[in-house]
């Protein structure tokens, strides 16, 4: 079965087609890009960024032709815990959730529609971020506001990257040879958009993004935790401020970008190997962050078995895992150096014998995670890992 992973952003989209054969869990990538500046001169919407894809992909299939496609959608809201099939009444549901996700849904409804459009007859299977997170109990994720916060707005936590620390969660459990069900362990997920899970018994029972993905770690251009105290200290102070603007700024114009003056691991690492202050108190503020997560978590697990490292800045920032780690003496975390500093795509064991907490790598590969989910539901095969 072919089938088209898409991951639509607002001005761009990702796409990979990968083969899967029966029972295979995530199959060989056939052909994969990017189409980026959507909304420019060249490519005006979604709809025509689907037309060059389809011409592409044409060209790039010899004659196959796709027979699903998978979306990650975001936000699910509280109504979706499993991947399902896209029907207008699916994609008019996503389009309900807008409101909570304003920054990714919009663009996911979009690649629904153009793919509708473009290929009218092909399944499509909407796999969302929140899902995994679906099994936090009410004391994790409620907020401590008044009731109809969450009644009338739907205000409470929900939890993103759940595609991938799943993924990551069963590629960890496998490679210590524990099975999943009694599996606990912190995922560390940390990309341009981090956030860390706390996994107990295999499930989701916390994790540090929210109400939206701007909460929890110190990310590339977003805050993570705040007082809400500065929000409304900044509308009042500065009469320029609108809700919009400060929204961009917390989500865009913060994090590591704010104090380092850069939002890319390799550039704020580079320029503190320079000596460059400002680096520095970057990458302290973003560890200390993460080490305090960690530690909660592991309390909140009742002792996880291990701490899992994994997307762009935690499968290859070598020296940002040590920083962390560094942080963990207390939990009995040591590091093996020479494992950390080796280069490999494969999952592995980063911490020492002794150490009391195993520490692995493990890329992710959200894509993967989507085509089998996809496969699964389309053809009615077993539920994906
Ligand atoms: N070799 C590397 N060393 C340090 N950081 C890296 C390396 N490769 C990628 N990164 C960092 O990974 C981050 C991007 O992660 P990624 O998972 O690709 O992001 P996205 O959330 O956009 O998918 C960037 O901060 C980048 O600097
Ligand atoms: C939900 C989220 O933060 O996604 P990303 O890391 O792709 O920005
Ligand atoms: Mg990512």
């Amino acid at each position: 079965m072919l089938v088209l992973v898409v991951n639509c952003g607002s001005s761009s989209l990702k796409y990979q087609v990968r083969e899967l054969g029966a029972g295979e869990d995530g199959g060989t990538v056939l052909a994969s890009g990017l189409i980026e500046n959507i909304g420019s001169s060249q490519i005006e919407d979604h709809t025509q960024a689907l037309e060059l894809l389809a011409e592409r992909l044409e060209a790039e299939l010899e004659g196959r032709t796709i027979d699903a496609a998978g979306h990650r959608v975001v936000h699910g809201g509280e109504r979706f815990s499993a991947p399902v099939l896209a029907t207008d009444e699916i994609i008019r549901d996503i389009e309900r959730l807008v409101p909570l996700a304003p920054l990714h849904n919009p663009a996911a409804v979009l690649g629904l529609r153009a793919v509708q459009k473009t290929w009218p007859h092909l399944p499509q299977v909407c796999v969302f971020d929140t899902a995994f997170h679906r099994t936090m109990p009410e004391h994790v994720w409620r907020y401590a506001v008044p009731e109809e916060f969450y009644e009338r707005w739907g205000i409470r936590r929900y939890g993103f990257h759940g595609t991938s620390h799943d993924w990551v969660t069963g590629q960890a459990a496998q490679f210590l040879g524990v099975p999943r069900e009694r599996f606990s362990c912190v995922v560390a997920h940390l990309g341009n958009g981090a956030s860390v899970t706390a996994v107990k018994d295999g499930a989701s029972y916390d994790t540090s993004m929210g109400y939206t993905p701007l909460a929890g770690l110190v990310m590339g251009t977003r805050t993570g935790d705040l007082d809400p105290s500065v929000v409304t200290a900044v509308l009042r102070r500065d009469p320029g401020m609108t809700p919009e603007r400060l929204d961009a700024v917390l989500n865009k114009e913060s994090g590591l970008r704010a104090v380092a003056g850069d939002h890319d691991m390799r550039a704020v690492q580079e320029a503190a190997d320079r000596g460059d202050a400002r680096a520095e108190l970057a990458l302290e503020m973003a560890a200390h962050r993460l080490a305090k997560y960690v530690g909660g978590y592991h309390v909140a697990v009742d002792g996880a078995q291990a701490l899992v490292f994994t997307a762009g800045i935690g499968e290859n920032a070598s020296a940002f895992r040590a920083r962390v780690c560094g942080r963990l003496g207390a939990l009995g975390v040591v590091l093996d150096e020479d494992a950390n500093g080796t280069r490999s795509r494969e999952v592995r064991r980063i911490s020492a014998p002794d150490s009391a907490l195993e520490v692995l790598v493990v890329p992710t590969d959200e894509e993967q995670a989507i085509a089998a989910a996809t496969a699964a539901l389309v053809a009615g095969g077993p539920p994906a890992a």
